[in-house]
């Protein structure tokens, strides 16, 4: 039988600046999209009439909008002799995060369809499918570290590494809806590009790279602002909200022990430690 299977991380921004609104209604942003290893599982295999399961956590929403099966019809329209499939999703990414999972599951079937029905579409050609399901959707076709751009599905280099350090990834298991996030932020023109932030030392980071997403979500909920404190009191060089929120992520020198995690537990919030690529 054919199929194949895929693991779809997330992904973290580092810094986020929300720099005007577009006519289309959407926003310009300039934010560096960094993978992690929290990731979601997707099986596809070859059956009779094209359907979708999943298991994990709860995601909202009939299953005819499941991000896997949009990104299976979207290339369905132009290869219409694409065989039927069965999409089956192991949800492990917290939904309304910040975290793009969606976004990930959605390019990882548009790349796993690709390699599987050997479709011939090199990256560019994945990404011009991807932008059209999500504005975050684009950034995994790649999938590494780089500067993104007006709706955030431009991409340029940006020469970051933080291959080894260490990350923790906390969830406060409150969900917040991206486009209302978006109407919370008034754009603004940033004093300093955030690729010129990123080239200075990790250590300065915490005074200069911002996410403007941050202050009106830390306003509603102020676990955000704890979760950073917590964060640096466990010895992050730099923490942060990620993307509209609400989870938090401080990146470390040195990995963190087992009560770290438990502390982040106790309070019921999800949590995912590991080491950066
Ligand atoms: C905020 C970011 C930052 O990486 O990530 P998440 O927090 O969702 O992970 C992204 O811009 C989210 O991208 P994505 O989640 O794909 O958003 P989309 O589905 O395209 O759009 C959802 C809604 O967000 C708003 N939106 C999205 C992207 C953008 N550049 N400007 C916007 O104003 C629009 O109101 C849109 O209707
Ligand atoms: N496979 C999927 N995984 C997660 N969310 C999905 C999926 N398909 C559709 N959605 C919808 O996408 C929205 C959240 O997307 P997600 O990328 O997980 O969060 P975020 O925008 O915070 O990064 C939710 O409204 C959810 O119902």
């Amino acid at each position: 039988m054919q199929k194949i299977s895929l693991r779809a991380n997330a992904k973290i921004n580092i810094g986020l600046h929300i720099t005007a609104k577009r006519p289309d209604g959407y926003h310009d942003i300039e934010s560096c999209f960094y993978p992690v290893g929290w990731a979601d599982e997707i099986q596809i295999s070859v059956v009779e009439q094209t359907t979708f399961s999943y298991e994990g956590l709860p995601i909202q929403g009939a299953t005819a909008d499941n991000l896997c099966l949009k990104a299976y019809y979207s290339l369905k329209k132009d290869f219409p002799a694409l065989p039927d499939v069965h999409i089956h999703l192991v949800k492990n990414v917290p939904i309304g995060a910040g975290m793009g999972g969606g976004s990930s599951d959605a390019a990882f079937t548009l790349k796993g369809l690709n390699q599987l029905f050997n479709l011939g579409l090199n990256n560019s050609q994945l990404e011009d499918y991807a932008r059209k399901l999500g504005s975050d959707c684009a950034f995994f076709v790649e999938n590494k570290p780089t500067l993104a751009t007006e709706k955030g599905d431009v991409f340029s280099p940006l020469g970051l590494s933080l291959a080894g350090k260490y990350i923790v990834i906390v969830y406060p298991s409150l969900h917040v809806s991206t486009a209302e996030a978006y109407s919370g932020v008034k754009p603004t023109q940033p004093a300093t590009a955030l690729d010129v932030l990123l080239k200075a030392p990790l250590e300065t980071w915490r005074e200069t790279v911002q996410n403007d997403f941050e202050g009106s979500v830390a306003a509603k909920y102020s676990q955000i602002t704890d979760l950073k404190t917590d964060l640096y009191g466990f010895g992050a060089a730099y923490a942060s909200m990620t993307g509209s929120g609400s989870a938090v992520f401080g990146i470390l020198e040195k990995s963190v022990n087992d009560s770290v995690l438990a502390h982040f537990e106790q309070k019921q919030y999800s949590v995912w430690a590991g080491i950066l690529e």
